[in-house]
C-alpha cells in the first residue's frame, strides 16, 4: 500500500486492534495506530518505527516502497517502544543505516538495543539535506520523554511531531483529518493527552512556544490522523489542555459500597442542574476506569469528589485517583468534597488532606454525612453545589 502525505513522503502506520491496554494501563476500546513515515528523496529516511511485531509485514512494506534502494537514515524522534520497537529489525535489514537522534536518544537506544555504531547525533536546530527535502530537528524534551524531539521539513512544511498531537483510536481507512469525523476522535484525543502527555503540560507549553515560529502545513504525529486540512485545530487543543483550560461543567466522582454516598452524589448533581449547570457527569469510581476519570477532570473546571470511609481512610480507588492527580499535578480546578461514614470517618478527612496538597480551590466546606443521607443531612451539600455553580457561572 502506498499512502502519500506529499509526493516523496509516505505514511507507514500500523493499526493495533488487539491490544486492550496502552502502556498496559490505559484502555483501548477503539485501538490505536502507530505511525511512521518514509521520505524517499535523493537520500532516504524513515521517521520513527512502530511497535515490535505490530505488523509482520512492516519491513517488507519498507522494502516495497524503497524499490531496492538502501535506507540511508532512521530518525528517532521518540524512543518509547511503541515507536522504537522495530529499530532492531531495521538495523538488521539495513546495516548501514545511520540513526539520527540526540545524546539522550542514544543512551536509551543503547539500553534497549546495545546499538552504539552508525549514530548521527544532532543538536537542537540542526539541519539535514535529503535532496529536495531539508530537515530541521527541534528538541521538545519531556513531551513526554526526556529525549523527545520533532523533525520539521523546511521544504514542504511537514512537522513530524512524535507523540504530541496524537490520539487513541485506529485509522479505519481515513488517514487524514479531512477524511475523518473529528467527533469520533475528540474524546479520545483528550483522553490521550490527559493520560499520556498531561503531566508534562509545562513542557508542552515550551514546545508550543518553539513551534509557533514554524509554518505547519502537514502535522504528522505518531498516533492517529495526519493533520493537513486544519493542523491549527489540534495545536489549539493542545494549547488549551496544557493551560488547563476547561469547560464550565462539573465531574462528580464518588466511591460507595452500599449506595449512601451515591445518593449524595445524585443530590449534589441535581442541585447543580437547578443552579443552571448544564454539563454534569457522574462517575462511580469502582466502575469507570481511571483513564476516563482523568480525562473528564481535564474536561471540566469543576471537580467534586466523594468517598465513604474505609478502614480509617478514603475508599482505595478514590485514594488511587487522588494520588495519581497529585502526581500528574493537575491545576486550575474548583473542588467540592463529600463523604459518608458510620463511626470515626476517614474518607473526607483524607480527601481534605488531598485538597490541601493539590492546591485546588475548595469552594465550600466538605459535607461528611453520618449514616443515611436524609434530606436534613443532605442540606450540608447545598452550599457545595451553590458555590460551585457560582464559580463556574461567575
Ligand atoms: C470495610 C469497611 C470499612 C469501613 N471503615 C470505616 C471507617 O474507617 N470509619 C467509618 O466511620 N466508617 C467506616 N465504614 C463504614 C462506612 O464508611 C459507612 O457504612 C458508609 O456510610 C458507607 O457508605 P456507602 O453506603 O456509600 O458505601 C466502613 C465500612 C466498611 C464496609
Amino acid at each position: 500500500m502506498k499512502i502519500n502525505v506529499t509526493e516523496k513522503i509516505y505514511w507507514m502506520g500500523v493499526n493495533d486492534r488487539r491490544k486492550h491496554l496502552f502502556e498496559n494501563i490505559w484502555p483501548l476500546p477503539n485501538g490505536v495506530s502507530y505511525n511512521s513515515y518514509l521520505i524517499k528523496d535523493e537520500k532516504t529516511a524513515l521517521v520513527d518505527t512502530v511497535e515490535m511485531g505490530a505488523d509482520s509485514g512492516y519491513i517488507g512494506w519498507i522494502e516495497m516502497l524503497l524499490e531496492g534502494r538502501e535506507l540511508d537514515y532512521l530518525i528517532v524522534n521518540h524512543m518509547e517502544l511503541d515507536h522504537a520497537g522495530e529499530i532492531g529489525a531495521i538495523v538488521r535489514r539495513y546495516p548501514n543505516v545511520q540513526i539520527i537522534g540526540n545524546s539522550k536518544t542514544f543512551k536509551i537506544l543503547e539500553g534497549y538495543y546495545g546499538i552504539t555504531d552508525n549514530l548521527l547525533e544532532v543538536c537542537d536546530g540542526a539541519e539535514l539535506e535529503l535532496g529536495h527535502h531539508k530537515l530541521k530537528f527541534v528538541f521538545t524534551p519531556w513531551v513526554h520523554w526526556p529525549e523527545t524531539m520533532m523533525t520539521y521539513d523546511l521544504t514542504e512544511k511537514v512537522l513530524f511531531s512524535a507523540d504530541a498531537f496524537g490520539t487513541f483510536g485506529t485509522l479505519d481507512g481515513a488517514i487524514f483529518d479531512d477524511e475523518i469525523d473529528f467527533e469520533v476522535y475528540r474524546e479520545e484525543m483528550r483522553r490521550y493527552y490527559s493520560n499520556i502527555v498531561g503531566k508534562f503540560s509545562n513542557m508542552v507549553q515550551k514546545a508550543l512556544a518553539k513551534l509557533c515560529e514554524l509554518e505547519v502545513k502537514y502535522l504528522c504525529p505518531l498516533h492517529g490522523p495526519i493533520w493537513r486540512n486544519n493542523p491549527s485545530r489540534v495545536i489549539e487543543l493542545y494549547d488549551r489542555w496544557s493551560r488547563y483550560q476547561a469547560r464550565d461543567g462539573v465531574v462528580i466522582i464518588y466511591a460507595s459500597m452500599y449506595g449512601n454516598n451515591a445518593r449524595t452524589a445524585d443530590y449534589i448533581a441535581r442541585k447543580l442542574a437547578q443552579h443552571g449547570i448544564k454539563q454534569i457527569k457522574i462517575h462511580d469510581v469502582s466502575k469507570t476506569h481511571i483513564s476516563y476519570l482523568i480525562s473528564d477532570i481535564w474536561k471540566y473546571r469543576g471537580v467534586i469528589l466523594g468517598s465513604c470511609a474505609y478502614n480509617t481512610n478514603m475508599f482505595p480507588l478514590i485514594e488511587s485517583l487522588t494520588r495519581e492527580l497529585e502526581h500528574i499535578g493537575v491545576k486550575n480546578k474548583y473542588l467540592g468534597l463529600f463523604g459518608s461514614y458510620s463511626w470515626n470517618g476517614g474518607g473526607v478527612r483524607n480527601l481534605t488532606a488531598f485538597a490541601e496538597a493539590i492546591g485546588w480551590e475548595q469552594v465550600a466546606p466538605a459535607a461528611d454525612i453520618f449514616g443515611t443521607p436524609t434530606p436534613e443531612k443532605l442540606e450540608a451539600c447545598d452550599a457545595i453545589a451553590l458555590a460551585m455553580a457560582e464559580r463556574l457561572k461567575g
